[in-house]
Protein backbone atom coordinates (compact mmCIF):
# COMPACT_ATOMS: atom_id res chain seq x y z
CA UNK A 1 0.00 0.00 0.00
CA UNK A 2 1.20 3.40 -0.64
CA UNK A 3 -0.04 6.40 -0.10
CA UNK A 4 -1.30 9.54 -1.83
CA UNK A 5 0.09 12.73 0.42
CA UNK A 6 -2.99 14.89 0.97
CA UNK A 7 -5.05 11.93 -1.05
CA UNK A 8 -4.52 13.91 -4.30
CA UNK A 9 -6.18 13.27 -7.72
CA UNK A 10 -7.62 10.30 -5.79
CA UNK A 11 -11.63 9.96 -6.97
CA UNK A 12 -13.59 8.77 -3.90
CA UNK A 13 -17.25 9.31 -4.77
CA UNK A 14 -19.33 9.70 -7.71
CA UNK A 15 -21.42 12.43 -7.52
CA UNK A 16 -24.08 14.10 -9.70
CA UNK A 17 -24.32 17.39 -7.83
CA UNK A 18 -20.97 19.44 -8.99
CA UNK A 19 -17.90 18.90 -11.45
CA UNK A 20 -14.68 20.39 -12.24
CA UNK A 21 -13.50 19.21 -15.56
CA UNK A 22 -10.97 21.11 -17.33
CA UNK A 23 -11.31 24.07 -14.99
CA UNK A 24 -14.69 24.60 -15.66
CA UNK A 25 -16.91 24.00 -12.92
CA UNK A 26 -20.61 23.09 -12.83
CA UNK A 27 -23.26 22.74 -10.43
CA UNK A 28 -25.67 19.73 -11.94
CA UNK A 29 -24.58 20.71 -15.37
CA UNK A 30 -24.75 24.49 -15.40
CA UNK A 31 -21.79 26.36 -15.80
CA UNK A 32 -20.89 28.54 -12.99
CA UNK A 33 -20.57 31.39 -15.00
CA UNK A 34 -24.60 31.07 -16.31
CA UNK A 35 -25.92 30.46 -13.32
CA UNK A 36 -23.61 33.55 -11.36
CA UNK A 37 -25.08 36.05 -14.22
CA UNK A 38 -28.56 34.78 -13.98
CA UNK A 39 -29.53 32.22 -11.14
CA UNK A 40 -30.89 33.70 -7.77
CA UNK A 41 -29.49 31.50 -4.51
CA UNK A 42 -32.61 30.02 -4.00
CA UNK A 43 -32.41 28.60 -7.32
CA UNK A 44 -29.09 26.91 -6.97
CA UNK A 45 -29.99 25.54 -3.61
CA UNK A 46 -32.97 23.79 -5.31
CA UNK A 47 -30.96 23.04 -8.05
CA UNK A 48 -28.18 21.18 -5.52
CA UNK A 49 -30.77 19.28 -3.47
CA UNK A 50 -33.23 18.26 -6.10
CA UNK A 51 -30.85 18.16 -9.13
CA UNK A 52 -33.16 20.34 -11.33
CA UNK A 53 -34.01 23.77 -11.82
CA UNK A 54 -36.78 25.09 -10.11
CA UNK A 55 -40.40 25.61 -11.43
CA UNK A 56 -41.99 29.26 -10.53
CA UNK A 57 -44.43 27.64 -7.60
CA UNK A 58 -41.19 25.37 -6.72
CA UNK A 59 -39.07 28.03 -6.54
CA UNK A 60 -42.06 30.27 -4.48
CA UNK A 61 -42.68 27.10 -1.97
CA UNK A 62 -38.61 26.94 -1.01
CA UNK A 63 -38.21 30.84 -0.30
CA UNK A 64 -41.34 30.85 2.09
CA UNK A 65 -40.02 27.83 3.45
CA UNK A 66 -36.76 29.33 4.35
CA UNK A 67 -38.25 32.26 5.48
CA UNK A 68 -40.82 30.67 7.48
CA UNK A 69 -37.90 28.92 9.74
CA UNK A 70 -35.38 31.47 10.07
CA UNK A 71 -36.01 31.87 13.78
CA UNK A 72 -33.62 30.09 16.11
CA UNK A 73 -34.70 28.44 19.44
CA UNK A 74 -34.08 31.30 22.01
CA UNK A 75 -31.76 28.70 24.20
CA UNK A 76 -29.36 28.80 21.18
CA UNK A 77 -29.44 32.52 21.23
CA UNK A 78 -29.07 33.08 24.52
CA UNK A 79 -26.07 30.83 24.58
CA UNK A 80 -24.05 33.06 22.47
CA UNK A 81 -24.25 35.85 25.93
CA UNK A 82 -22.05 33.26 27.81
CA UNK A 83 -18.95 33.57 25.96
CA UNK A 84 -16.07 35.63 27.06
CA UNK A 85 -16.49 38.51 24.62
CA UNK A 86 -14.24 39.62 22.28
CA UNK A 87 -12.83 35.95 22.42
CA UNK A 88 -14.83 33.66 20.45
CA UNK A 89 -13.75 33.48 16.49
CA UNK A 90 -17.61 33.16 14.71
CA UNK A 91 -16.51 30.61 13.24
CA UNK A 92 -16.16 28.47 16.98
CA UNK A 93 -19.31 29.86 17.70
CA UNK A 94 -21.44 28.92 14.21
CA UNK A 95 -19.93 25.03 14.79
CA UNK A 96 -20.89 25.00 18.85
CA UNK A 97 -24.46 26.87 17.77
CA UNK A 98 -25.10 24.15 14.83
CA UNK A 99 -24.81 21.44 17.08
CA UNK A 100 -26.42 22.98 19.58
CA UNK A 101 -29.50 23.42 17.26
CA UNK A 102 -29.60 19.96 16.76
CA UNK A 103 -30.47 19.42 20.47
CA UNK A 104 -33.94 21.47 19.64
CA UNK A 105 -34.85 19.49 16.54
CA UNK A 106 -37.10 16.41 17.50
CA UNK A 107 -36.40 15.29 14.47
CA UNK A 108 -32.65 15.26 15.19
CA UNK A 109 -32.52 11.78 14.65
CA UNK A 110 -35.46 10.74 12.30
CA UNK A 111 -33.60 9.56 9.09
CA UNK A 112 -36.38 9.36 7.06
CA UNK A 113 -36.39 11.45 3.60
CA UNK A 114 -39.08 13.38 4.82
CA UNK A 115 -37.19 14.55 8.34
CA UNK A 116 -34.04 14.85 6.24
CA UNK A 117 -35.70 17.41 3.78
CA UNK A 118 -37.17 19.25 6.98
CA UNK A 119 -33.33 19.46 8.46
CA UNK A 120 -32.55 20.81 5.23
CA UNK A 121 -34.53 23.44 4.83
CA UNK A 122 -34.07 24.22 9.10
CA UNK A 123 -30.31 24.24 9.03
CA UNK A 124 -29.77 26.17 5.20
CA UNK A 125 -32.80 28.80 6.73
CA UNK A 126 -31.44 29.19 10.63
CA UNK A 127 -27.33 29.12 9.48
CA UNK A 128 -28.69 32.93 8.49
CA UNK A 129 -30.21 33.59 11.71
CA UNK A 130 -27.34 32.30 13.97
CA UNK A 131 -24.48 34.00 11.99
CA UNK A 132 -25.85 37.60 11.66
CA UNK A 133 -27.10 37.15 16.03
CA UNK A 134 -23.61 36.12 16.91
CA UNK A 135 -22.50 39.50 14.98
CA UNK A 136 -25.14 41.48 17.00
CA UNK A 137 -24.54 39.96 20.51
CA UNK A 138 -21.21 40.02 20.34
CA UNK A 139 -21.33 43.62 20.13
CA UNK A 140 -23.95 44.17 22.65
CA UNK A 141 -26.85 44.79 20.00
CA UNK A 142 -30.25 42.63 19.99
CA UNK A 143 -30.75 40.33 17.35
CA UNK A 144 -32.91 41.49 14.33
CA UNK A 145 -35.86 38.89 13.35
CA UNK A 146 -36.06 38.23 9.64
CA UNK A 147 -38.69 39.06 7.17
CA UNK A 148 -40.83 36.73 5.66
CA UNK A 149 -41.43 38.30 2.19
CA UNK A 150 -37.87 39.02 1.55
CA UNK A 151 -34.85 36.61 -0.52
CA UNK A 152 -32.73 34.71 1.43
CA UNK A 153 -29.57 37.44 0.41
CA UNK A 154 -31.88 40.07 1.62
CA UNK A 155 -32.78 38.86 4.87
CA UNK A 156 -29.31 37.91 6.23
CA UNK A 157 -27.99 41.69 5.24
CA UNK A 158 -31.06 43.10 6.93
CA UNK A 159 -30.33 40.90 10.16
CA UNK A 160 -26.67 41.90 10.51
CA UNK A 161 -26.99 45.43 9.95
CA UNK A 162 -30.97 45.90 11.18
CA UNK A 163 -30.80 48.45 8.05
CA UNK A 164 -32.44 47.85 4.59
CA UNK A 165 -29.99 46.72 2.28
CA UNK A 166 -29.32 48.90 -0.82
CA UNK A 167 -30.08 47.07 -4.23
CA UNK A 168 -26.64 46.93 -5.43
CA UNK A 169 -25.39 44.81 -1.89
CA UNK A 170 -28.63 42.43 -2.48
CA UNK A 171 -27.16 41.56 -5.83
CA UNK A 172 -23.63 41.46 -4.89
CA UNK A 173 -23.92 39.07 -2.12
CA UNK A 174 -26.98 36.87 -3.89
CA UNK A 175 -24.12 36.18 -6.38
CA UNK A 176 -21.49 35.45 -3.82
CA UNK A 177 -23.71 32.82 -2.29
CA UNK A 178 -24.17 31.50 -5.67
CA UNK A 179 -20.64 31.35 -6.49
CA UNK A 180 -19.55 29.37 -2.78
CA UNK A 181 -22.34 27.08 -3.01
CA UNK A 182 -20.78 23.81 -4.09
CA UNK A 183 -17.03 22.66 -4.85
CA UNK A 184 -17.15 19.32 -5.63
CA UNK A 185 -15.03 17.12 -3.57
CA UNK A 186 -13.30 19.81 -1.55
CA UNK A 187 -12.02 19.06 2.18
CA UNK A 188 -15.93 20.34 4.13
CA UNK A 189 -17.53 18.80 2.00
CA UNK A 190 -15.35 15.58 2.23
CA UNK A 191 -15.76 15.66 6.28
CA UNK A 192 -19.22 16.12 5.71
CA UNK A 193 -19.27 13.04 3.65
CA UNK A 194 -17.22 10.99 5.75
CA UNK A 195 -19.27 11.92 8.77
CA UNK A 196 -22.78 10.77 7.71
CA UNK A 197 -21.85 7.71 6.15
CA UNK A 198 -21.31 6.40 9.37
CA UNK A 199 -25.06 7.03 9.47
CA UNK A 200 -23.96 9.83 11.58
CA UNK A 201 -27.22 12.87 11.46
CA UNK A 202 -27.57 15.77 9.13
CA UNK A 203 -26.54 18.10 11.89
CA UNK A 204 -23.19 16.05 12.82
CA UNK A 205 -22.31 16.18 9.30
CA UNK A 206 -22.69 20.07 9.09
CA UNK A 207 -20.86 20.53 12.34
CA UNK A 208 -17.85 18.56 11.23
CA UNK A 209 -17.60 20.22 7.77
CA UNK A 210 -18.07 23.95 9.58
CA UNK A 211 -14.32 22.87 11.25
CA UNK A 212 -13.08 21.39 8.49
CA UNK A 213 -14.00 25.17 6.31
CA UNK A 214 -12.58 27.11 9.23
CA UNK A 215 -8.79 26.29 8.56
CA UNK A 216 -7.13 29.05 6.58
CA UNK A 217 -6.09 26.49 3.76
CA UNK A 218 -9.59 26.42 3.09
CA UNK A 219 -12.46 28.83 3.65
CA UNK A 220 -10.60 30.76 6.56
CA UNK A 221 -8.49 31.88 3.13
CA UNK A 222 -10.79 34.82 2.94
CA UNK A 223 -10.17 36.49 5.78
CA UNK A 224 -6.43 36.21 6.10
CA UNK A 225 -6.87 37.91 2.63
CA UNK A 226 -8.50 40.72 4.03
CA UNK A 227 -5.39 40.82 7.47
CA UNK A 228 -2.94 40.38 4.28
CA UNK A 229 -4.50 43.82 2.61
CA UNK A 230 -4.97 45.12 5.87
CA UNK A 231 -1.31 44.94 6.91
CA UNK A 232 0.07 46.04 3.47
CA UNK A 233 -2.43 49.03 3.71
CA UNK A 234 -1.26 50.92 0.57
CA UNK A 235 -0.68 49.81 -3.32
CA UNK A 236 2.98 51.03 -2.41
CA UNK A 237 4.21 48.37 0.03
CA UNK A 238 2.61 45.49 -2.27
CA UNK A 239 5.72 44.87 -3.98
CA UNK A 240 8.15 45.07 -1.15
CA UNK A 241 5.79 43.24 0.88
CA UNK A 242 5.15 40.36 -1.09
CA UNK A 243 8.10 39.99 -2.43
CA UNK A 244 9.29 39.03 1.24
CA UNK A 245 6.69 36.28 1.55
CA UNK A 246 7.50 34.58 -1.38
CA UNK A 247 11.14 34.66 -0.41
CA UNK A 248 10.83 32.93 2.87
CA UNK A 249 8.15 30.70 0.85
CA UNK A 250 5.28 31.94 2.52
CA UNK A 251 1.72 31.08 1.45
CA UNK A 252 0.07 34.15 -0.31
CA UNK A 253 -3.41 33.59 1.11
CA UNK A 254 -6.06 33.44 -2.10
CA UNK A 255 -4.10 31.58 -4.43
CA UNK A 256 -3.24 28.42 -5.71
CA UNK A 257 -5.72 25.37 -5.70
CA UNK A 258 -5.20 21.48 -5.84
CA UNK A 259 -7.59 21.00 -8.28
CA UNK A 260 -7.48 24.63 -10.78
CA UNK A 261 -4.51 24.62 -13.29
CA UNK A 262 -5.30 27.50 -15.16
CA UNK A 263 -7.61 29.41 -12.84
CA UNK A 264 -10.81 29.11 -10.45
CA UNK A 265 -13.54 30.32 -13.00
CA UNK A 266 -14.97 32.11 -9.92
CA UNK A 267 -12.28 34.69 -9.20
CA UNK A 268 -13.35 36.97 -12.17
CA UNK A 269 -16.65 37.28 -11.22
CA UNK A 270 -15.42 38.34 -7.63
CA UNK A 271 -12.63 40.64 -9.16
CA UNK A 272 -15.17 42.49 -11.08
CA UNK A 273 -17.59 42.11 -8.19
CA UNK A 274 -14.78 43.89 -6.32
CA UNK A 275 -13.83 46.96 -8.90
CA UNK A 276 -17.27 47.92 -8.49
CA UNK A 277 -18.04 47.88 -4.74
CA UNK A 278 -14.91 49.00 -3.72
CA UNK A 279 -15.48 52.09 -6.06
CA UNK A 280 -18.40 52.81 -4.86
CA UNK A 281 -17.52 52.86 -1.57
CA UNK A 282 -13.77 54.78 -2.47
CA UNK A 283 -12.27 52.16 -1.47
CA UNK A 284 -10.50 51.20 -4.37
CA UNK A 285 -7.04 50.89 -2.73
CA UNK A 286 -8.39 47.59 -1.95
CA UNK A 287 -9.10 46.61 -5.53
CA UNK A 288 -5.59 47.91 -6.74
CA UNK A 289 -3.55 46.71 -3.74
CA UNK A 290 -5.34 43.31 -5.03
CA UNK A 291 -4.82 43.64 -8.73
CA UNK A 292 -0.89 44.32 -8.15
CA UNK A 293 -0.70 41.10 -5.84
CA UNK A 294 -2.36 39.29 -8.52
CA UNK A 295 0.18 40.21 -10.87
CA UNK A 296 3.07 39.49 -9.02
CA UNK A 297 1.82 36.01 -7.48
CA UNK A 298 0.71 34.80 -10.95
CA UNK A 299 4.07 36.27 -12.45
CA UNK A 300 6.32 34.96 -10.11
CA UNK A 301 4.62 31.56 -9.44
CA UNK A 302 2.24 31.03 -11.70
CA UNK A 303 -0.39 30.77 -9.14
CA UNK A 304 -3.66 32.34 -9.57
CA UNK A 305 -6.24 33.87 -7.76
CA UNK A 306 -9.20 31.43 -5.71
CA UNK A 307 -12.54 32.12 -5.06
CA UNK A 308 -11.43 33.48 -1.76
CA UNK A 309 -9.08 36.20 -2.71
CA UNK A 310 -11.10 38.73 -4.30
CA UNK A 311 -13.81 37.81 -2.11
CA UNK A 312 -12.35 39.72 0.98
CA UNK A 313 -12.99 42.88 -0.65
CA UNK A 314 -16.09 42.24 -1.58
CA UNK A 315 -17.12 41.64 1.72
CA UNK A 316 -15.10 44.52 2.91
CA UNK A 317 -16.77 46.54 0.45
CA UNK A 318 -20.33 45.75 2.02
CA UNK A 319 -19.56 46.72 5.69
CA UNK A 320 -18.89 43.28 6.77
CA UNK A 321 -16.81 42.33 9.99
CA UNK A 322 -13.48 40.21 8.55
CA UNK A 323 -13.91 37.65 10.89
CA UNK A 324 -17.08 36.74 8.75
CA UNK A 325 -15.84 36.13 5.68
CA UNK A 326 -15.49 32.80 6.60
CA UNK A 327 -18.90 32.10 8.47
CA UNK A 328 -20.68 33.83 5.30
CA UNK A 329 -18.75 31.04 3.05
CA UNK A 330 -21.02 28.65 5.50
CA UNK A 331 -23.57 30.05 4.95
CA UNK A 332 -23.39 29.30 1.12
CA UNK A 333 -21.23 26.64 1.01
CA UNK A 334 -24.12 24.85 3.63
CA UNK A 335 -26.33 24.15 0.47
CA UNK A 336 -23.68 22.41 -0.80
CA UNK A 337 -23.22 20.31 2.22
CA UNK A 338 -26.51 19.34 2.43
CA UNK A 339 -27.12 18.17 -1.07
CA UNK A 340 -23.78 15.82 -0.59
CA UNK A 341 -24.96 14.44 2.76
CA UNK A 342 -28.80 13.65 0.64
CA UNK A 343 -26.39 12.19 -1.73
CA UNK A 344 -24.41 10.27 0.77
CA UNK A 345 -27.81 8.95 2.04
CA UNK A 346 -29.14 7.63 -0.82
CA UNK A 347 -26.11 5.74 -1.44
CA UNK A 348 -24.52 4.76 1.47
CA UNK A 349 -21.29 2.71 2.05
CA UNK A 350 -19.16 3.73 5.07
CA UNK A 351 -16.25 5.82 4.01
CA UNK A 352 -13.04 3.58 5.55
CA UNK A 353 -9.75 4.53 3.31
CA UNK A 354 -6.24 2.51 4.61
CA UNK A 355 -3.18 3.98 6.19
CA UNK A 356 0.49 3.42 4.89
CA UNK A 357 2.38 2.38 8.27
CA UNK A 358 5.49 4.12 8.69
CA UNK A 359 6.01 3.68 12.58
CA UNK A 360 8.33 1.25 14.19
CA UNK A 361 8.10 -2.29 13.57
CA UNK A 362 7.04 -5.00 16.20
CA UNK A 363 7.87 -4.35 19.99
CA UNK A 364 7.21 -6.04 23.31
CA UNK A 365 6.22 -4.43 25.66
CA UNK A 366 8.15 -2.90 28.61
CA UNK A 367 7.15 -2.80 32.07
CA UNK A 368 7.00 1.09 33.68
CA UNK A 369 9.99 0.40 36.16
CA UNK A 370 12.14 -1.33 33.32
CA UNK A 371 12.08 1.75 30.51
C1 LIG B 1 -12.17 27.70 -0.90
C2 LIG B 1 -10.83 27.16 -0.89
O1 LIG B 1 -10.55 26.27 -0.11
S1 LIG B 1 -9.75 27.70 -2.04
C3 LIG B 1 -8.17 27.54 -1.25
C4 LIG B 1 -8.05 28.53 -0.12
N1 LIG B 1 -6.71 28.46 0.50
C5 LIG B 1 -5.76 29.39 0.28
O2 LIG B 1 -5.94 30.34 -0.47
C6 LIG B 1 -4.47 29.19 1.03
C7 LIG B 1 -3.25 29.38 0.13
N2 LIG B 1 -3.14 28.31 -0.83
C8 LIG B 1 -2.63 27.08 -0.47
O3 LIG B 1 -2.22 26.87 0.67
C9 LIG B 1 -2.62 25.98 -1.50
O4 LIG B 1 -2.50 26.51 -2.80
C10 LIG B 1 -3.83 25.06 -1.40
C11 LIG B 1 -3.98 24.54 0.01
C12 LIG B 1 -5.09 25.82 -1.80
C13 LIG B 1 -3.65 23.89 -2.37
O5 LIG B 1 -2.61 23.17 -1.89
P1 LIG B 1 -1.87 21.93 -2.55
O6 LIG B 1 -2.51 21.47 -3.77
O7 LIG B 1 -1.68 20.96 -1.45
O8 LIG B 1 -0.49 22.57 -2.94
P2 LIG B 1 0.76 22.69 -1.97
O9 LIG B 1 0.43 23.39 -0.70
O10 LIG B 1 1.39 21.34 -1.87
O11 LIG B 1 1.65 23.65 -2.84
C14 LIG B 1 2.41 23.24 -3.99
C15 LIG B 1 3.55 24.25 -4.20
O12 LIG B 1 3.00 25.52 -4.52
C16 LIG B 1 3.31 26.47 -3.50
N3 LIG B 1 2.09 27.22 -3.20
C17 LIG B 1 0.82 26.76 -3.21
N4 LIG B 1 -0.01 27.72 -2.85
C18 LIG B 1 0.74 28.82 -2.63
C19 LIG B 1 0.43 30.12 -2.24
N5 LIG B 1 -0.82 30.49 -2.00
N6 LIG B 1 1.44 31.00 -2.10
C20 LIG B 1 2.71 30.64 -2.35
N7 LIG B 1 3.07 29.40 -2.71
C21 LIG B 1 2.08 28.51 -2.85
C22 LIG B 1 3.72 25.66 -2.28
O13 LIG B 1 4.55 26.36 -1.42
C23 LIG B 1 4.38 24.48 -2.94
O14 LIG B 1 5.67 24.88 -3.34
P3 LIG B 1 6.91 23.85 -3.31
O15 LIG B 1 6.52 22.74 -4.24
O16 LIG B 1 8.04 24.68 -3.74
O17 LIG B 1 6.99 23.38 -1.88
O1 LIG C 1 -12.30 22.64 -3.90
C1 LIG C 1 -11.46 22.97 -3.04
O2 LIG C 1 -10.48 22.26 -2.72
C2 LIG C 1 -11.58 24.26 -2.34
C3 LIG C 1 -12.52 25.22 -2.98
O3 LIG C 1 -12.21 25.91 -3.92
C4 LIG C 1 -13.88 25.28 -2.47
O4 LIG C 1 -14.24 24.51 -1.56
O5 LIG C 1 -14.68 26.09 -2.96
Amino acid sequence: MTATKGLEGVVATQSAISSIIDDTLTYVGYDIDDLAENASFEEVIYLLWHQRLPKMEELKELKQQLANNMSVPQEVLNHFTTYPIGEVHPMAALRTAISLLGLYDDKAEDMSDEANYAKAIKLQAQIATIVTAFARIRKGLEPIAPKSDYGYAENFLYMLSGKEPEAIAIEAFDKALVLHADHELNASTFTARVCVATLSDMYSGVTAAIGALKGPLHGGANEQVMKMLTEIGSEENVETYIREKLDNKEKIMGFGHRVYRKGDPRAKHLREMSKKLTALRGEEKFYNMSLKIEAIVTGEKNLPPNVDFYSASVYHSLGIDHDLFTPIFAVSRVSGWIAHILEQYANNRLIRPRADYNGPGMQKYVAIGDR
